[in-house]
């Protein structure tokens, strides 16, 4: 054998892998998601998930939809986007690609805008046309943050664990 293989996963398949593998952290029994911050230079800066702040149990605080603010989840929660860019130790963010499993919402376009992500690839949209998406497209496109969707390329990888 002197030929490289050729059926290796592309840096699109890798980081978005390793944001839904990040994402397969998060306790949210509804929604769980994942990120993955990347250089220009391909290497992986930064990765999070949703799920309460640091020093809030993941079985005390509440994971319900419903109810009234104070017992539901959305008081409670940090989403992937701002961990994964929370989580980052190294300095500036400025110029990376943002992989995300979920189209971000209004309060992480502010972030990633701010945090000088450049380029943004993202997969599900299930929360499109809802007024929080559209002011995140809307803050994000003037910004001149690149807005992706992932194309999903029909490969399965199984790994064992
Ligand atoms: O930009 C986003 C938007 C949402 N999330 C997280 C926050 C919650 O944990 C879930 C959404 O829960 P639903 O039950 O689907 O309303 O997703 C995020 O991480 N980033
Ligand atoms: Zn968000």
């Amino acid at each position: 054998m002197s030929g490289k293989r050729t059926d290796y996963i592309s840096w699109d398949e890798y980081f978005m892998g390793v944001a839904t593998l990040s994402g397969m952290r998060s306790k949210d029994p509804n929604t769980q998601v994942g990120a993955c911050i990347v250089s220009e230079e391909h290497k992986i800066l930064s990765m999070g998930y949703n799920g309460f702040p640091t020093g809030c149990s993941d079985d005390d605080f509440p994971w319900a939809r419903e109810g009234e603010p104070l017992e539901n989840k959305y008081f409670y929660t940090t989403h992937s986007e701002l961990n994964a860019i929370l989580n980052y130790r190294g300095g500036s963010l400025e110029g990376a690609t943002m992989y995300v499993t979920l189209f971000p919402c209004n309060e992480c376009a502010k972030a990633i805008i701010q945090a000088g992500i450049k380029r943004l690839v993202y997969d599900s949209d299930k929360y499109n046309g809802t007024p929080s998406t559209i002011a995140s497209r809307k803050m994000l496109s003037a910004a001149g943050v690149d807005i992706q969707k992932y194309e999903h390329t029909g490969r399965t990888v199984t790994i064992q664990l």
